[in-house]
């Protein structure tokens, strides 16, 4: 690894802010999860829960209305907005997460367009950024604090090189994406990366059993839900991802590599919050 980009350890990692006795869930803020075209409610679902789970006040998801009844099952906490949402009645504490299960069709580039020209804080991952690579950094129209979460397959379309060189190279293509989109970069996979404004470190924890299906949603839930707490854009890409790394390598010792799924991940989440408040007293 390249000595600019420093191994995150326990000690280096960012306090989740504590909550004041008397606190009330707008404090916390608002999370919206753009995503869940139809057959991909699970993932709307797993990014929405993973931002409650990290400590988001309120978490409205907002999908395809077939995804409304596995969302409401299997996250009653959550609320539901139709698309196309309207945009101008968010609330002033909001944070968008856009792109799990999100599809590729005309609404959702009707909506990222949108999301673009928002100066509100947003999580760009999975579809959101396929359409990005499609349509280019004039998409993001208005200046906002954004963090991107491509897998390598992802940054391979952002940046439209083939895959293999994505692996050869990935310090020089978190650069690469950062020149060309702006903003605040995870590169994920084993180690993954990080870039944002002075944030430049590697995740030395995750495993891989974390390749399955969904992991993503997860991880996109919770740097959404860090960023509605409060935290800085670069406090929340290296908290979100280490917790979300250090979560899967319990769910791993719990289950074995095999057998984890995404789910797991989420259920580890509030055990390795415990841990970190322990050690940050
Ligand atoms: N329950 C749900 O609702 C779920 C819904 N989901 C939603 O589905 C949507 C599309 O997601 P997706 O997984 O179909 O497409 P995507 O991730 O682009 O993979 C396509 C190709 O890209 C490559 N590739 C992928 N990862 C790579 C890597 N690490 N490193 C290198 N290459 C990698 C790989 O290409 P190959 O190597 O096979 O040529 C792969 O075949 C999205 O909105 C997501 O949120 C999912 O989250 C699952 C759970
Ligand atoms: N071999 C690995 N080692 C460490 N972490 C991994 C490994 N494989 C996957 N991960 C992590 O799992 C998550 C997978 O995300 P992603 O590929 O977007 O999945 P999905 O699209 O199914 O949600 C990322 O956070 C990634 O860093």
């Amino acid at each position: 690894m390249d000595d600019d980009f420093v191994a995150l350890t326990w000690e280096r990692l960012p306090k989740i802010p504590k909550r004041s006795p008397d606190a009330h869930k707008g404090r916390f803020g608002h999370v919206f999860v753009l995503g869940g075209a139809p057959g991909m409610g699970g993932a709307l679902a797993l990014a929405a829960a993973a931002a409650y789970r990290i400590g988001a006040g309120l978490v409205t998801a907002v999908g395809h209305p077939s995804a409304v009844p596995y969302l409401t099952s299997a996250l009653p906490e959550a609320t539901w907005w139709d698309w196309p949402p309207s945009f101008s009645a968010l609330p002033d504490n909001a944070v968008l997460a856009v792109g799990p299960g999100l599809g590729q069709g005309l609404a959702a580039h009707d909506m990222l367009s949108e999301v673009g020209s928002l100066p509100i804080p947003q999580v760009w991952d999975a579809d959101a950024l396929n359409i990005l690579a499609r349509f280019g950094a004039p998409l993001l129209s208005a200046k906002a604090v954004r963090l991107f979460t491509p897998h390598p397959g992802e940054a391979a379309r952002l940046l439209a090189m083939p895959l293999p060189d994505v692996q050869l190279d990935r310090i020089g293509v978190i650069h690469a994406l950062q020149s060309r989109y702006g903003g605040h970069w995870v590169l994920k996979g084993q180690h993954s990366l990080m870039l944002g404004e002075t944030a430049r470190c590697y995740c030395p924890w995750g495993n891989p059993g974390m390749a399955t299906g969904g992991s993503g949603d997860v991880l996109t839930g919770v740097l959404a839900g860090l960023l509605a707490q409060g935290l800085s854009a670069d406090d929340a890409l290296i908290l979100g991802v280490a917790i979300h790394a250090l979560a899967g390598d319990r769910a791993a010792r719990r289950l074995g590599e095999e057998s984890l799924l995404a789910s797991n991940i989420l259920e580890e989440l509030p055990f390795v919050i415990q841990e970190l408040n322990a050690i940050h007293v």
